[in-house]
């Protein structure tokens, strides 16, 4: 059990992205634009469902912090929130909740 969340992964990408230091991977693909940075979540994609078909589960766990800190990075060249994401998928967990109703009533 970790402290850790998306949330302090997201702040410290924002606060690298924006430091200039060019010695910091994420300043040098935020500053590389919106098409690198989502290439880059493209191939730590792949590499996450490669290493699920493979079960290698010490791969998946690593191909799939790659592949979350990406994706947060392509939020954050986007301009878009991880709190907006969050919301989204809140709303859904309301909606399945709803259709589930639905669902036992006409069984
Ligand atoms: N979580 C990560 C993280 N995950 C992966 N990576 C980097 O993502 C890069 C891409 O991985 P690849 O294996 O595809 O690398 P590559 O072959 O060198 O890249 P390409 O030549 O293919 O472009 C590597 O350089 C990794 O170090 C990360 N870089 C940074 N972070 C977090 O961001 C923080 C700030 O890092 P800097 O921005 O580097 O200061 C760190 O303390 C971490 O918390």
């Amino acid at each position: 059990m970790t402290g850790f969340s998306l949330n302090d992964l997201e702040r410290i990408i924002s606060e690298r992205a924006r430091s200039g230091d060019a010695n910091s991977w994420t300043a040098r693909l935020y500053a590389s634009g919106m098409e690198r940075a989502a290439k880059k979540l493209g191939e730590e994609a792949v590499e996450t469902v490669i290493a699920a078909v493979r079960g290698d589960t010490g791969e998946l766990v690593s191909e799939s912090a790659d592949l979350l800190y990406h994706w947060l990075v392509v939020l954050t060249v986007a301009g878009v929130p991880l709190s907006d994401v969050l919301q989204e998928l809140q709303r859904r967990t309301g909606q399945s909740g709803i259709a589930e109703k639905a669902s036992r009533n006409q069984g």
